[in-house]
């Protein structure tokens, strides 16, 4: 639609066509940072400033009005918010985002401009539905969910959201858009960790390559939950506390042309005492024969170590890695051992990262036993450039002796799979299930409030996650709950001819909840806790379902009552064809 047409519809309702533009003033007036995170009114709030109740499509407020209009909206309903294949072509998904979904919820309130907007974008509708919007909040909602940071399969309700149908709806596309994101991230970064392996560390350097500033605070948060050590995103730092690490760029190396660019040589010792840093560092290029390195790049290296003589890292490829690179760090790292100070590394950022990381963990060594400092061979070896699953794993194959994986642009922009595709569908209505038939069975919905059990085998690994259909009589919950040690029937959900039994030796119920009445049921753990958390719970996943190819599909079942209870809507729900 063109602008001027745009603006002949002003005063018209507008559903499925794009509104008038806001005027940039008011634009200007979006709270666009990251709030502080709780009000005055100590209601929680939402981690970034557009996330408020208008973040959501047209269509959500138009439903709102209709249900509203036809005296719907306060049917009791249940949303389940799941997700119906891993993502990477993996069998692991891991849940982020809940921290936000019950911040955002928490806080669900429109303010009089709010309103005032859904007025012009909704000319002809009732001034009685604006002011019910005003008083509208989440204080009838429930929420149970499973704990973030948790490892989750398809079809599990991640999130069970449960109250008067007008604002379940409401919430729909603001509660996805917080997950979506977060558990890809999430689920990229733990299978990044995975392809590193344990000992060794993970960097997040993908701010610059991330999907705008909100994009880059999600990777580096919910990076850091998969199993990041640290990022490179200092507001992430300050915002989240997630610890910050950093190197230096190659246009610090190339600005420095000759010797006149340091204007001043010297550095004090550890005792306080003045030396010419580099002349000492160019009386070791000359011992060890080194005087093809690049004098540019070693008197860059020493103006970075008179500045940081605890923190020398330095970027060893702007000009040969090898016959330049990695002799002046040896010789700068020299001369700072000489002064009490002990170098920490290089970054390798171009190349054969199997091989120079190898070739300099050589020269280190030889340097070292030259010199006699057994530190020397352990200098930290930092790799970037384009790093992903497939080359860490090629990495791995060839050997290599890189202590960190910096990852950027594939670990925040998820480039192997750009979205999750978490979805958010009606199970019950007024106290009775709900059911979304599709032609492809994976995409039924499982009707009913649902509960799901982890069924922990005798070796300690998860086995089965078993749903099973909550209803009102609490004795035949009970029942439905499995026990350990005793034999539960598991059943595919559509795949009749896929069953089993199963005896766990220990269950977990996965949902608990979260909000209710207005307010947060337990108090929310911290990042640091969440991501301890999702380590441990990926640890007691058996290997094969994590596994990069080929993984084993881990096995979500139904109880035989929920079974029987979808079984028997979809033979209701499907019409009988006719044929003459
Ligand atoms: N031993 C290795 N096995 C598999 N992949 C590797 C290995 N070493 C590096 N890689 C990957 O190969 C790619 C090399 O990138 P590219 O072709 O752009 O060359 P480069 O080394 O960056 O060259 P330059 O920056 O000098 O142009 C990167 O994605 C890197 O992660
Ligand atoms: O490769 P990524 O996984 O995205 O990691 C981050 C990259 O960002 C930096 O440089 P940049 O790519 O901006 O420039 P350079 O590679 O030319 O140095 C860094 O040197 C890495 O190469
Ligand atoms: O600190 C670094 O070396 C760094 C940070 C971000 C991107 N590339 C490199
Ligand atoms: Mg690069």
């Amino acid at each position: 639609m063109t602008q001027q047409n745009s603006n002949k519809r002003k005063n018209e309702d507008n559903h499925s066509s794009a509104s008038t533009p806001r005027e940039l003033k008011r634009a200007t007036t979006v709270d666009y940072i990251y709030n502080d995170q709780e009000s005055s009114n100590g209601r929680l709030k939402p981690l970034n400033g557009f996330v408020t109740p208008l973040l959501t499509d047209l269509y959500q407020i138009t439903m709102a009005y209709s249900l509203w209009k036809n005296n719907r909206h306060e049917v009791s309903t249940v949303f389940d918010l799941y997700f119906r294949k891993s993502p990477f072509g993996g069998e692991f998904t891991i849940f982020g985002g809940l921290e936000e979904v019950v911040r955002f919820v928490s806080d669900f309130r429109y303010t009089p401009d709010q309103l005032q907007h859904i007025r012009t974008m909704l000319p002809t509708c009732d001034q009685g539905f604006i002011d019910y919007l005003s008083k509208l909040d989440s204080s009838e909602v429930t929420i149970h969910a499973i704990k973030e940071g948790s490892v989750v399969f398809p079809r599990i309700p991640l999130v069970r959201i449960e109250g008067p149908m007008i604002i379940c709806q409401l919430l729909e596309t603001t509660l996805l858009c917080l997950i979506n994101f977060a558990s890809l991230v999430a689920t990229n970064a733990a299978r990044h960790r995975l392809a590193v392996g344990k000992d060794k560390v993970m960097l997040e350097f993908g701010l610059r390559r991330a999907q705008g500033p909100d994009g880059g605070m999600s990777a580096s948060r919910y990076s850091y939950l998969g199993g990041a050590d640290g990022t490179s995103n200092v507001m992430a730092n300050y915002f989240f506390g997630i610890p910050i690490k950093g190197t230096h760029a190659h246009s610090f190396v190339t600005s420095y042309n000759s010797v006149e660019d340091l204007k001043d040589k010297t550095i004090v010792d550890t005792q306080g005492k003045k030396h010419d840093l580099l002349e000492l560092a160019l009386s070791f290029r000359k011992e060890l024969g080194y005087e093809m390195s690049s004098m540019s790049e070693l008197v860059a290296f020493v103006a970075y170590a008179r500045s940081f003589p605890t923190g020398f890292l330095a970027l060893v490829d702007t000009y040969d890695t090898l016959n330049s690179g990695v002799l002046n760090f040896l010789c700068v790292a020299l001369a700072l051992d000489r002064l009490g100070y002990k170098g920490l590394g290089i970054r390798l950022d171009s190349g054969d990262l199997s091989y120079l990381s190898k070739a300099s963990r050589k020269l280190f060594k030889q340097v070292g036993e030259k010199y006699q400092l057994d530190y020397f061979e352990k200098f930290t070896i930092v790799a970037s450039n384009d790093l992903n699953e497939p080359t860490i794993a090629a990495l791995n194959r060839q050997g290599h002796e890189i202590d960190t994986f910096a990852i950027g642009t594939n670990l925040v922009t998820c480039q192997a799979q750009p979205a999750l595709g978490c979805v958010y569908k009606l199970v019950e209505l007024d106290g009775s299930p709900r059911i979304k038939l599709s032609q492809e069975a994976n995409k039924i919905t499982l009707p009913g409030r649902k509960d799901c059990y982890r069924l922990i085998g005798s070796e300690g690994h998860p086995l089965v996650d078993l749903l099973v259909h909550v209803g009102s009589d609490e004795k035949e919950n009970q029942q439905q709950i499995p026990k350990p040690g005793e034999k539960v029937l598991c059943l595919h959900p559509f795949e009749e001819q896929k069953r089993v039994y199963v005896t766990p030796v220990k269950v977990e119920k996965l949902h608990h909840i979260v909000f209710q009445n207005g307010e947060l049921v337990n108090p929310l753990p911290t990042l640091e806790e969440t991501r301890s958390f999702c380590l441990s719970e990926l640890s007691r996943v058996r290997e094969d379902h994590l596994r990069s190819s080929n993984p084993t599909p881990y096995k979500v079942s139904v109880s035989k009552n929920l079974y029987d209870t979808l079984h028997k809507l979809w033979l209701e729900s499907v019409p009988v064809k006719e044929m003459k």
